[in-house]
């Protein structure tokens, strides 16, 4: 079962992540970007934010995803693979940047996936003033610094790619707290 947790910058999916691998070692976790020796570069040319060219930026995200399918989750299909970021990252913040369509975002991404999209979605919601606190505790990277305004856009891009799109999905409130988050989780996967 491939599984996406989604959600903005400090929405708090790396801490979930690593409480399930704890509770549950056979689960195989990843990320994106970055996900494989090629997602490594590419990670450090994307969050420096210094590409010109938006277009650019999106292909580049797009050959993370599409190395990182091909290593990462098809040769793992018969495991539980999650994966901190995915193609809802892909879309939400492509569409915030302001220069392509929803439809045409979706056709690039299923090409990147080889049709294959996530089995589950879990999505971490967040509010301004959690946002601000939480990015308030750490050093931004590129990305990050294009505003709090820009990463709650963001949010509402990816909350309405899911619905559209009927992945099967289960919305965080990322401001509760790490156990009740942990726990909602748990049964939601009925791990
Ligand atoms: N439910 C929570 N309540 C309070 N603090 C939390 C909660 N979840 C995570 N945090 C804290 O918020 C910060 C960001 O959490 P985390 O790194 O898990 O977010 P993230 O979504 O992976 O962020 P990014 O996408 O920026 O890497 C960390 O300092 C973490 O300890
Ligand atoms: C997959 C993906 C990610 N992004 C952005 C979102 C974040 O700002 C960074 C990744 O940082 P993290 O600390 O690893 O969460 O990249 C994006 O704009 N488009 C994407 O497809």
């Amino acid at each position: 079962m491939y599984i996406l947790f989604e959600g903005i910058d400090t929405c708090g999916k790396s801490t979930q992540i690593e409480l399930l691998a704890q509770v549950h070692p056979g689960i195989i976790t990843t990320h994106e970007p970055g996900g494989t020796a090629f997602g490594k570069k590419a990670r450090e040319i994307l969050l420096s934010d210094s590409l010109r060219s938006k277009r650019a930026e999106l292909l580049l995200f797009l050959a993370d995803r599409a190395e990182h399918y091909e290593e990462v989750i098809e040769p793992n299909k018969d495991k539980v693979v999650i994966s901190d970021r995915g193609f809802i990252s892909g879309i939400g913040y492509a569409l915030a940047n302001g220069d392509f369509s929803f439809d045409e975002l979706v056709h690039l991404n299923r090409f990147a996936l080889k049709e294959h999209f996530p089995d589950r979605i879990i999505l971490f919601l967040t509010d301004m003033e959690t946002l601000r606190e939480r990015t308030s505790q750490k050093s931004l990277d590129g990305i990050e610094l294009r505003g709090l305004e820009y990463l709650l856009r963001v949010q509402e891009h990816m909350k309405e790619s899911i619905l559209k799109l009927g992945i099967p999905h289960l919305f965080i409130d990322a401001t509760d707290s790490i156990e009740n988050i942990h726990q909602s989780i748990l049964t939601y996967l009925k791990v």
